[in-house]
């Protein structure tokens, strides 16, 4: 069930490292998110998408409490997530990651997997962690008696399905779902997003859903962030972000997805250059180098955000004070 309470909410969420180039470089600033703002109310999803590199994974590490952001905040039910003790953040927030074989330890078993997170909080006995694991993986449609194998007995599908019960048995409020397909084959992509789909359902589970596919996000997700150079470039309700993308990287994104004609090949982004380096962001509008609409102003001024009917946007085409504006329905 969707109610409006905020379940998450980032505050100008900034997160620069230092980065050396070369074996005596002098560090610079590489700014990997960059004052990003969001609310996600609870029992919805936000998809995050954006290429490789624009910094997903940098804000997923963020709300997991495995970096600390330069400046901003992160709020979880309105308390500050450095405020919260690691058990009240394990039990609000958990994560599933891209690659389950990596994620899961190969040489426990499914049983000692799933059961980790009570054992490591000191929460029950064996003879309820016994019955938790049970209940959790018939819950995420695996047969008990996989808790004695190990995951190399076990296929992609029924992998992911023991990251899901690990990060589900801590009962969380949200969970951070870090490209949690594209590992997997396309036949038991949708199964698992399927089964995330009516957990969410069931639970009334909030997610952050990290990918670089829009075709994937556009399945599951409530609302769609747009992420480019750390920044969020276009935010909104899926249906109208997919029917009526506004910014010029969305619309790209957009093309990119769409089914190309039997034998005209992978369809064009029409983005020309390569992905800018973030310890070099360009001038003014940090898209303008391959946006088909940039002008000189986008070279010179950084643009605002601003509201939309059903999010946000940064770009000059939709802001009135800006001589590119393209009017109210553009
Ligand atoms: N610990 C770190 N130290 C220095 N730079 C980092 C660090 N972590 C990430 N970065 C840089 O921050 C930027 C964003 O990286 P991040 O991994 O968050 O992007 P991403 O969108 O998740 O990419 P991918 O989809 O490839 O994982 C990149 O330029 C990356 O090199």
């Amino acid at each position: 069930m969707t109610t409006t309470a905020p379940v998450l909410e980032l505050r100008g969420v900034t997160k620069t490292y230092r980065v050396k180039q070369g074996l005596f470089g002098t560090p610079r600033p590489l700014t990997a998110v960059n004052d990003v703002s969001l609310t996600v109310p609870r029992g919805e999803v936000l998809g995050l998408v954006g290429e490789s590199g624009c910094g997903k994974s940098t804000l997923a590490k963020i709300l997991l409490g495995l970096e600390n952001p330069t400046s901003g905040q992160v709020l979880v039910d309105g308390q500050e997530i450095g405020a919260q003790d690691r058990m009240t953040l394990a039990r609000r927030i958990q994560p599933i990651f891209q690659d389950p074989y990596s994620s899961l330890n190969p040489r426990k078993s499914i049983f000692d997997i799933v059961s980790l997170p009570l054992r490591v909080h000191g929460i029950g006995d064996a003879a309820s962690w016994d019955k938790e694991v049970r209940k959790i993986l018939d819950i995420v449609g695996l047969p008990a008696r996989v808790m004695n194998t190990f995951p190399s007995q076990m296929s992609g599908g029924q992998r992911q399905r023991v990251a899901i019960a690990r990060a589900l048995i801590m009962k969380p409020e949200i969970v951070i779902c870090d490209e949690p397909t594209s590992a997997l084959d396309v036949s038991v992509q949708s199964q698992i997003l399927n089964l995330l789909g009516d957990l969410r359902r069931e639970f009334g589970l909030t997610y952050l859903f990290i990918s670089h596919d829009l075709a994937v996000v556009e399945h599951l997700a409530t609302r769609v962030a747009v992420m480019y150079l750390g920044r969020i470039v276009e935010e909104a309700e899926v249906g109208g972000l997919f029917d009526h993308a506004r910014h010029p990287y969305t619309q790209a994104l957009l093309k990119s997805v769409l089914t190309p004609e039997p034998g005209l090949g992978v369809p064009d982004t029409q983005l020309g250059m390569a992905y800018p380096n973030p310890i070099d962001p360009p001038s003014g509008c940090h898209f303008h180098p391959r946006c088909p609409r940039a002008t000189d102003f986008c070279k010179k001024e950084a643009p605002r955000a601003l509201p939309t009917p059903l999010g946000h946007v940064e770009c000059h085409l939709h802001d009135p004070q800006s001589p590119m504006f393209i009017g109210k329905e553009g």
